[in-house]
């Protein structure tokens, strides 16, 4: 007998999962999820990332059950686990979804590709977002995204029971997932981080498109009001919990219902749709390109900040110990949390890259272990954009000062993060290393012991930062590459977000995208 094996990856779900779908209707099924060692030692790896594919991994083998095939999860390097499974059980197909992953996972991809063409065994791999596999050129992407988000979601076949077999027992390779202690991570796990699994993202879109959308204009950009303005669906679109195209409809759903009196919400609701354009809008640029993982996508800023590289200032960052009040907040309730908002991420970066002048490749991987939404594409492009090593957009520099007192101005996020800023009076909550003698005793708050000094002078610092940046920036020679960058990668976004309409190719944009109010 022959049959097609289902690889499992960063689309844990049964809904709309158009590998399945196909799979199924072809004929016989073994579901398979494999856990690679070798991915777990990257750089980018974190045991929250484990701990939320577990979560999700035994949510997506109750469903299977229920609905009569079982998840089988193996642990190997996966051209060495599909070999071993062709040689006890051969089958004819493999069928995935296309993942724009980290640099490993791509050449994984091609080898598992050589290995299939070898055996003679057709790999079929389906678009699971609106990103496009050898995409020529950006004039029609737009039309791409909007013809991949108006296909039906697809429910599993109703006569998938009878198709799904199980692995043969002759298999030896191991059938649990391995330990912590096995894949050497390290065990944190943010004790306040969301939960894996369908139902949990399920519970999410709900609660966001019925009441939490009303707060999304206006409520994301403060990291108070973020936390439940924002809908916070990341990790289950990261992980395939949830597929983009039922979150967009459902989002168009809600915009049809809602009577004409919820501007708000409306208006919310469709910058929602924007974001999720935005979402594969920078995954395409790591897809077009997978080197600025790793390299500048301007390759005239090679050297700008590779050779200062600076660890006091790193060990400063990672330590909540900047000194600037919003900066120290935003990395505590990060490590707590495993989430930040779009506005603070951006400043995080922001601080790293200018006034502590650090190159944007290790900052980029202490945050993807961060952030329990990591997503590869969206990440390297968000960290060369706002470290300024893109070329075509104008850089932003914010400054945590300021951004305290827009964001937080009666400190209430810092006081919650950093205890010790609870003793500090209000006129010292922006700049608490500035307290006279005489406060810090009256408070019990020493300068130097309980608060740490700024590790840079911010204004200098980001002063000299921006003129060695701009300096580079305007010479000639910057120009050409500007262009082609422009060219592969810029937006030619018209229309409103909820359009469906083919959009009209247009200049490519350079400014910086304004993605946040
Ligand atoms: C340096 C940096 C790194 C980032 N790394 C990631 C990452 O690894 N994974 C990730 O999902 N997002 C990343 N973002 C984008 C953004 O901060 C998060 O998507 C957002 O905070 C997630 O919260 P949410 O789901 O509540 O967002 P919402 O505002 O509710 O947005 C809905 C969805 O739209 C997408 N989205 C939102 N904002 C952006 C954006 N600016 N660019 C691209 N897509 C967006 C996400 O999929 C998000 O889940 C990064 C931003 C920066 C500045």
């Amino acid at each position: 007998m022959t049959y097609g094996i289902v690889w499992f990856k960063r689309d844990l779900r049964l809904h709309d999962h158009l590998a399945l779908y196909t799979a199924v209707s072809r004929g016989p099924v073994l579901c398979l999820y494999v856990v690679e060692p070798s991915l777990w030692t990257q750089a980018d790896a974190a045991n929250q990332h484990y701990q939320f594919l577990l979560e999700s991994l035994r949510e997506l083998y109750t469903a299977l059950r229920k609905n009569g095939g079982q998840l089988h999860i193996l642990t190997g390097e996966v051209t060495e686990v599909f070999a071993h499974i062709f040689a006890h059980q051969p089958f004819s197909a493999i069928y995935s979804h296309e993942e724009t992953g980290n640099d490993a996972t791509y050449q994984r991809d091609k080898a598992l590709g050589r290995w299939c063409r070898t055996q003679q065994i057709e790999w079929h791999e389906f678009a699971q977002f609106g990103v496009v596999r050898r995409l020529q050129n950006r004039d029609d992407w737009q039309a791409r995204w909007n013809a991949h988000n108006d296909l039906p979601c697809l429910p599993l076949p109703k006569s998938s029971a009878e198709k799904f077999i199980q692995l043969t027992t002759a298999l030896t390779l191991p059938r649990l997932p391995p330990s912590l202690q096995e894949l050497h991570l390290d065990p944190y796990d943010p004790p306040e981080r969301q939960h894996g699994g369908r139902q949990n993202g399920l519970i999410l879109l709900d609660s966001f498109l019925r009441e939490r959308s009303y707060q999304y204009r206006g409520g994301i950009s403060s990291p108070l009001s973020a936390p439940t303005a924002c809908s916070r669906l990341s990790p289950y679109l990261a992980f395939g919990c949830l597929s983009l195209r039922e979150v967009v409809h459902a989002t168009r759903q809600k915009l049809a219902e809602l009577p004409a009196t919820a501007d708000r919400q409306k208006k919310g609701l469709d910058a929602f749709i924007s974001r999720l354009y935005w979402h594969c809008h920078f995954i395409q640029k790591l897809e077009s390109e997978p080197e600025i993982e790793y390299r500048n996508m301007h390759r005239g800023y090679d050297g700008l900040r590779e050779q200062e590289w600076n660890q006091a200032h790193f060990d400063a960052l990672v330590s909540a110990r900047t000194g600037w009040p919003l900066v120290d907040a935003c990395v505590t309730m990060l490590r707590q949390t495993g989430w930040l908002n779009f506005r603070m991420r951006a400043m995080l970066v922001s601080v790293a890259a200018y006034p502590l002048w650090l190159d944007w490749r290790r900052v980029g991987h202490w945050l993807a272990r961060q952030f329990l939404d990591y997503e590869p594409g969206i990440h390297w492009s968000q960290m060369q954009m706002q470290s300024g090593t893109t070329g075509t957009n104008v850089p932003r520099i914010y400054n945590p000062i300021k951004q305290a007192g827009d964001h937080d101005p009666h400190g209430h996020f810092v006081r919650r993060w950093l205890p010790v800023m609870r003793r500090v009076p209000d006129t010292w909550l922006f700049e608490p290393w500035r307290m006279p003698p005489e406060v810090q005793a009256a408070c019990s708050v020493k300068v130097g012991v309980d608060i740490t000094e700024p590790v840079v002078d911010l204004e200098l610092a980001t002063r000299v930062a921006k003129t060695r940046l701009f300096d580079l920036r305007k010479q000639a020679h910057m120009q050409p590459e500007n262009l082609i960058i422009l060219e592969k990668h810029g937006s030619r976004r018209k229309s409103s977000s909820t359009s469906r309409q083919p959009s009209v190719p247009e200049k490519p944009v350079s400014t910086q995208l304004e993605l946040d109010w």
